[in-house]
């Protein structure tokens, strides 16, 4: 705004005053016109809406308590948007995974898909074909048929993972951290990250900053695309967006040139990296295309991993009762007495720890605390309702993992819930993927990463709060700053198991590449 001058900041006023009037009025009228009908509307503010009743922050247990009041569906304003917020299984099986193909689409998002991301950011990209083809690029690596590429690497980092908690205990989260940026810098980059990397807490940061723009009602513009219309010296949020691109840009900018120095010098391992850059796809790919499919991998592979081993490392300090079953099961495999780490390849005996991942998933869903909203790309009709094309629709996350019509004592961390016979089957009995066509074409990396680091540190590590500091689990901040969301406190087990760890796990802190 600083660059404005009086009369075009007047000028820019008075046009998105009558953009907006001029929307709300014309949109008001069709919808009438044609007939549409909405789930219960939650009250707002005339244009507005429910813009300024969302939270910033921790929006799932705002939208839970609306859930509990309307039942399985209800519609919120905000701004220019309507949303439809879907409150059980049923009705999120129903809209967005039985009729995916009309509810798969993205709302725009002129500020944060627009600006910062220039549109290259395919979480969210609108469906068609520039998401078809980088989803098909994501699925080549991430897929179930990929994961021989991952699992020497999920092995490795774990390890390490195990070392770090046992020698620096008080870095728990940053380990986290380190743990699952640095399996798919290896297979993105063929390169490993350390504790603390710089490099790694600023590609947080920036994801946190996507993150915090994300939020409903944050960016005004993201609520009324109809002002990116406004001419350009009049919009006052493009030079801050402009700002973040650049250093979302040169964050991710920085890791590409570093390997293509090193294939230039002959030095680089292979790696998704090496093949991607020297394959044809990325011939037809603008620069900044190109730096949004290394930097979403980086983002979304590090972020996700890092949060879900948090939560149920919160799950067992705050329920220990499930974590006696959890170390029956690994004692058995692996010995009472410290004999060895547990393995991939015990996954057919170790059923329970599945079960412990999937309860990690569904217990507290953080990551889409009200999920991740789609757009609706046709009318349809649906139980009496009428919507819109162009109508946003959402899961309840938050609302439906704490329903207890859809799970017993739902509060409760309790994975024996999911030793139901498809304990393996990881996208089965919760929505931490999300549904339909959009369901996080990295699931099955994210649950293996989850898996053998849950293992590992289980068998290993007690976790106890600290005094005075309880956890909270219903208030489990989900952006921190690189700062642990809630205290614990993380001891070995016994002298065994630490020895075991020394023994097992220093080759893997030793490893250079
Ligand atoms: C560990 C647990 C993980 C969780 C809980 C998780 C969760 C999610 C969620 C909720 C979405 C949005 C789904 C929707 O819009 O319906 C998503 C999308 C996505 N995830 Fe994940 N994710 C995880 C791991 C990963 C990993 C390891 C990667 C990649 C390395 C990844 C890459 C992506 C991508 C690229 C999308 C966008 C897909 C699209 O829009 O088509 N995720 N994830």
């Amino acid at each position: 705004m600083a660059n404005l001058n009086q009369s075009q900041f007047v000028y820019g006023v008075l046009t998105c005053a009558v953009l907006l009037v001029g929307r709300w009025f014309f949109q008001t009228l069709a919808q009438r016109k044609k007939g549409y009908k909405l789930p219960p509307q939650v009250p707002g503010v005339p244009i507005f809406g429910n813009t300024f009743q969302i939270p910033a922050l921790q929006q799932g247990p705002w939208a839970k308590k609306l859930a509990e009041k309307y039942g399985e569906m209800f519609t919120c304003k905000f701004g220019g948007s309507t949303w439809v917020f879907l409150n059980s299984s049923r009705v999120v099986t129903d809209l967005m995974e039985r009729r995916a193909a009309i509810y798969s689409s993205r709302p725009p998002f002129p500020m944060t898909q627009g600006i910062m991301s220039r549109d290259s950011r395919i979480v969210l990209m609108p469906y068609g074909d520039q998401w078809r083809t980088v989803r098909k690029m994501m699925h080549q690596i991430l897929s179930a048929r990929a994961l021989d590429v991952f699992m020497p690497f999920q092995d490795l980092e774990s390890k390490n993972l195990c070392w770090d908690y046992l020698e620096t205990p008080d870095r728990w989260w940053s380990a986290n951290g380190r743990y699952a940026n640095s399996v798919i810098m290896s297979v993105v980059f063929g390169r490993r990250s350390s504790l603390d990397d710089p490099h790694v807490v600023e590609l947080f940061e920036t994801l946190e900053l996507f993150l915090e723009n994300q939020q409903p009602g944050v960016n005004l513009v993201d609520a009324f695309p109809v002002l990116a219309k406004l001419p350009k010296p009049l919009q006052w949020w493009r030079p801050r967006g402009n700002r973040i691109f650049e250093k979302t840009a040169r964050v991710y900018r920085r890791e590409v040139e570093l390997l293509e120095e090193k294939i230039k010098k002959g030095t680089a391992k292979r790696c998704f990296g090496t093949d991607f850059l020297e394959g044809d796809e990325v011939k037809n790919m603008t620069e900044v295309q190109k730096l949004f499919v290394f930097g979403t991998l980086m983002e979304a592979g590090s972020d996700t991993s890092r949060v879900t081993i948090g939560q149920i490392i919160a799950g067992a300090v705050t329920s220990p009762d499930w974590v006696a079953r959890a170390r029956e099961a690994l004692d058995a495999v692996c010995g009472r007495n410290a004999e060895r780490l547990p393995e991939f390849s015990d996954r057919p005996r170790l059923e329970y720890i599945s079960a412990v991942v999937k309860e990690g998933f569904r217990w507290r869903p953080n990551i889409a605390e009200i999920g991740a909203p789609t757009m609706l790309i046709k009318d349809d009709e649906y139980e009496g309702y009428k919507f819109p094309a162009g109508t946003v629709f959402t899961w309840n996350a938050w609302a439906i993992a704490l329903d207890p019509a859809e799970y017993a004592e739902p509060e409760r961390f309790w994975p024996d819930r999911f030793l139901d016979g498809d304990q393996e089957n990881a996208l089965k009995g919760h929505w931490a993927f999300g549904p339909g066509r959009r369901v996080c074409v990295g699931w099955k990396v994210g649950e293996m990463n989850v898996w053998i680091a849950i293992a590992r540190l289980l068998y290993c590590f007690d976790f106890s709060a600290v005094p005075g500091k309880p956890i909270d689990t219903m208030t489990i901040p989900q952006l921190t700053k690189n700062s642990a969301p809630f205290h614990v406190r993380v001891t070995p087990r016994s002298a065994a198991h630490a020895a075991l760890v020394r023994r097992d796990c220093e080759a893997a802190v030793k490893t250079k590449y």
